[in-house]
């Protein structure tokens, strides 16, 4: 049977690309779920023919054409999730890591290769991104900034543009298209690993770079770790090139299961999502809570500050895991200030606008009764209860915030 092309439309909902991007080929293949391809290595009695492909890869950075010689250069299985998240977020290319650190790294590398070691970033940021920029690690150089400073900020030398919204952990905002005005001609990067290409497309607002650890809504089950940049494919034949060289490879494995993932994303976190704003309202009328955090677009995380000692929130709950990390089927709760953020120094986190009280929450798929009554139980502990709303939490008031021994 001859089917017609226009059988398939130019574009297709969010969720239909989830299902079926990377899996084009599938059909013909006469396979159903895709093949994973764990070779490190590719044999080939045309060693002229392997010559002319590093060559070209060298040159160029793009994917190669024919067997990728070495899983470094490139793999078919991670390279179906990268064409299905740039599908999804919209962008020409996408290019996996191992981690969304190396991911980053790697963008720092294609800018500072260039001379372009300044960067201009807002806080807060994921705390290890934070510490990546402000440590100078990789001899980068990073100006903070609010929103409204960017334009100020970029010198000659400036080579990107880094922001987080929602931020981590404060589900902070930004507005992506009076940031990208004020970038000029300087690469905008958006961390977009919470709100996901379901809830927002900063590539459509005129971000040049998506960032994502996929490890967390990407992969979805907390048993995956990579990264991901969506880009342009000029940007991408540079990411290729970099991580060739540097070897911040994502296993086929991750891969597979990271394209698995997608597949559900947006059922995931349209449920999630549904749930976070349900218990958002609840504690927002908490007399326990001092303040809660939720963004704007929506989305499966919630930051709230307690007055009481967050430490004995994070004992005190039972079915809720209490975890870093984000994204997962099940719902975590972790201290920022602690864990996710602790390398940060603590001046600078704390006017980033991360308290000390501050709790984050990652909503997972269990029902909204259920994590209440674990939440609103573990709330009840002692010094969260009796530490009173008559008494703000102030910035700086250490007291109280050690943590107590496990178990009760
Ligand atoms: C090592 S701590 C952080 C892991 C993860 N990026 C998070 O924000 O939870």
């Amino acid at each position: 049977m001859e089917i017609a092309a226009s059988a398939t439309p130019a574009t297709r909902a969010l969720a239909t690309d989830a299902v079926h991007a990377g899996r084009e080929d599938l059909v013909e293949l006469g396979v159903h779920a895709p093949p994973l391809d764990l070779s490190t290595t590719y044999p080939s009695h045309d060693a002229a023919g392997e010559a002319a492909r590093i060559d070209a890869f060298a040159t160029t950075g793009a994917r190669p054409d024919g067997p990728p010689v070495y899983a470094r250069l490139d793999n078919p299985t991670t390279a179906r999730f990268e064409t299905a998240l740039a599908k999804l977020e919209g962008t020409e290319s996408a290019v996996a890591f191992a981690s969304g650190m190396a991911a980053l790294t790697a963008v720092l590398l294609v800018r500072a290769s260039m001379g372009l070691r300044h960067v201009v970033a807002v806080r807060p940021l994921y705390g290890c991104s934070d510490h990546l920029l402000n440590a100078g690690l990789l001899g980068t150089e990073v100006t903070w900034t609010d929103p409204a400073g960017i334009g100020e900020a970029l010198r000659p030398d400036t080579g990107l543009v880094m922001v987080e919204t929602p931020a981590n952990p404060t589900l902070a905002e930004v507005d992506l298209r009076a940031v990208r005005q004020a970038c000029g001609s300087v690469p905008l990067l958006v961390d977009n690993t919470f709100a996901t290409p379901v809830l927002q497309r900063p590539a459509e607002e005129g971000a040049r770079l998506v960032l994502h650890s996929a490890t967390k809504y990407l992969g979805g089950h907390g048993d995956v770790m990579g990264g991901v940049v969506a880009c342009d494919e000029e940007f991408a034949r540079k990411l290729r090139q970099v991580r060739f060289a540097t070897g911040g490879v994502l296993h086929p494995m991750a891969g597979y299961l990271l394209l698995r993932g997608l597949s559900t994303l947006p059922v995931r976190v349209r449920a999630a999502s549904t749930t976070a704003a349900d218990l958002a309202r609840r504690l927002t009328t908490d007399p326990r809570v001092a303040r809660v955090h939720y963004p704007s677009i929506g989305g499966a995380m919630i930051s709230f500050e307690v007055y009481g000692n967050p430490h004995d929130v994070i004992a005190g709950v039972r079915l809720i895991t209490p975890a870093v990390s984000l994204g997962s089927v099940d719902t975590l709760i972790q201290h920022p200030a602690s864990i996710s953020h602790r390398i940060v120094d603590a001046d600078d986190r704390r006017s980033a606008g991360v308290s000390d009280r501050l709790l984050r929450m990652s909503v997972g798929l269990e029902d909204v009764e259920d994590l209440w009554r674990d939440l609103t139980e573990a709330l009840s502990a002692r010094s969260v209860r009796s530490a009173l709303p008559a008494q703000p939490a102030r910035e700086g008031d250490r007291e109280g915030l050690q943590p107590r021994p496990v178990g009760r």
